[in-house]
């Protein structure tokens, strides 16, 4: 919830605290004489003594008495001007929950593309008119030159790769974006003039938008901000949360915490954003129904990665309890028989803990004969830390807070 002191100064702003007749025209001078003509002023928030008075204190700097701001509060809940703005979208799972879509309406009148939306990055990239027509099989392209809020970030460039290889790179725009009712302007829209042969590939991705934090956006030679920090001063709250589901359609909500969404309570954790991403310490671990086992686990809550990438020694102890389970050089991972029922596995968090069920942990066939299946679960050797993607996330309510001391809240459901 804002301050009120932000809405104040946002209202005062607006002209909203100033007088009911405001604007003086400039008049004419006859002679010695001046003549003003006083207009209404629109938008003024009607007559209300805690606005006038409180006008006062801002005009000179001082703080508005605590009486005098909850009166303020009252008023501007009475009067609807404390509502913000919020946004909710789909995410729909891609083949095998490997990515998970949600439609983005860009530019004016709208395009609506089909985006990954994804935590560990910061950039807004789509497939578009000046992606090669080579590279483009199947994918839904953004036009700039047929929006008439588009704008060409003139200079400007980006190249971005991710941890499965692929990568992309070109020009950028800025144009108005709306997510699920939540419009936000003057967004960097990343204009696609290569992608990797993985992309092109992927006939349903339109594009990424990236929801790490602005320090790791590739805009050069102007760094540029994500949506969500664009979003943020309309939002009521500096949050979105991931509501992402094991094969079927999840949810990702801005500027709000739905309640129903989860069970039991919230538990918050420090988020180290000094590397850009949403990286957190888990504290320990189970398999099954085992202890809790205290080795912490230090990652980043991915949204973009399929997959839950823990130290070699947690892939190893986790696998040791399925008879069959063995790593695969061919697949570079560990896979098991199909038919295998895997035991769950829980990470802490803080000291609650989110249990990821066994058949999420069974990711995909390896072959057409569906035999051997890849698990869930691998290894995040030479990444450097863990990666909590969606293996791990899809079992959880993720909250990813923005406000000044950022922090991610999770619960079950
Ligand atoms: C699957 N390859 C193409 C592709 C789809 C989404 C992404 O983006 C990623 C990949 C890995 C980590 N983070 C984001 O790449």
């Amino acid at each position: 919830m804002p301050s009120t002191a932000f809405l104040l100064a946002g209202l005062a702003a607006t002209g909203a605290l100033a007088s009911p007749l405001a604007h003086p025209r400039v008049g004419t001078a006859v002679g010695q004489s001046l003549s003003v003509e006083q207009v209404r002023n629109a938008q003024f928030a009607g007559r209300h003594g805690p606005f006038a008075l409180a006008k006062a204190y801002i005009k000179y700097g001082a703080p508005v008495p605590g009486d005098l701001s909850a009166a303020v509060a009252r008023l501007l809940q009475e009067l609807g001007l404390d509502k913000r703005a919020t946004g909710s979208v789909v995410a729909t799972p891609a083949q095998y929950d490997a990515e998970y879509l949600s439609p983005v309406s860009i530019g004016t009148p709208a395009q609506t593309l089909m985006l990954d939306f994804d935590t560990g990055s910061s950039d807004l990239w789509v497939f578009s008119s000046e992606t090669p027509k080579s590279s483009v099989q199947g994918q839904t392209v953004y036009n700039p030159s047929k929006s008439s809020t588009a704008k060409k970030l003139s200079g400007a460039t980006w190249k971005i790769s991710y941890g499965d290889g692929s990568s992309s790179s070109g020009s950028v725009y800025t144009d108005k974006v709306t997510i699920g009712g939540l419009s936000v302007s003057n967004v960097a829209v990343e204009s696609a003039q290569k992608v990797s042969r993985e992309f092109t590939a992927e006939a349903d991705l339109d594009g990424l938008l990236g929801l790490a934090f602005s320090s790791i956006n590739t805009v050069q030679p102007t760094q540029q901000k994500t949506f969500f920090d664009m979003a943020k001063p309309s939002l009521d709250s500096a949050v979105f949360t991931a509501d992402l589901k094991y094969g079927k359609a999840g949810k990702y909500n801005f500027g709000y915490i739905d309640d129903s969404a989860y069970n039991g309570s919230l538990t918050y954790t420090a988020v180290d954003s000094s590397n850009g991403w949403w990286m957190f310490t888990s504290p320990g671990y189970a398999v099954g129904s085992g202890t809790l086992d205290s080795t912490s686990i230090t990652g980043i809550a991915d949204t973009g990665t399929t997959l839950l990438l823990v130290p070699s020694s947690v892939v190893t102890t986790y696998y040791k309890q399925i008879r069959n389970a063995r790593y695969d050089s061919s697949q570079a991972g560990y896979v098991f028989p199909c038919s295998t029922s895997l035991p769950s596995f829980t990470y802490a968090v803080g000291n609650s803990q989110i249990v990821i069920p066994g058949k999420y942990i069974n990711f995909a066939p390896v072959d057409s004969a569906g035999s051997s299946c890849f698990g869930g679960i691998q290894s995040d050797e030479g990444i450097g830390f863990s990666i909590f993607g969606d293996v791990a996330l899809k079992a959880a309510f993720v909250v990813f807070d923005g406000s000044q001391s950022p922090r991610l809240g999770f619960a079950s459901k």
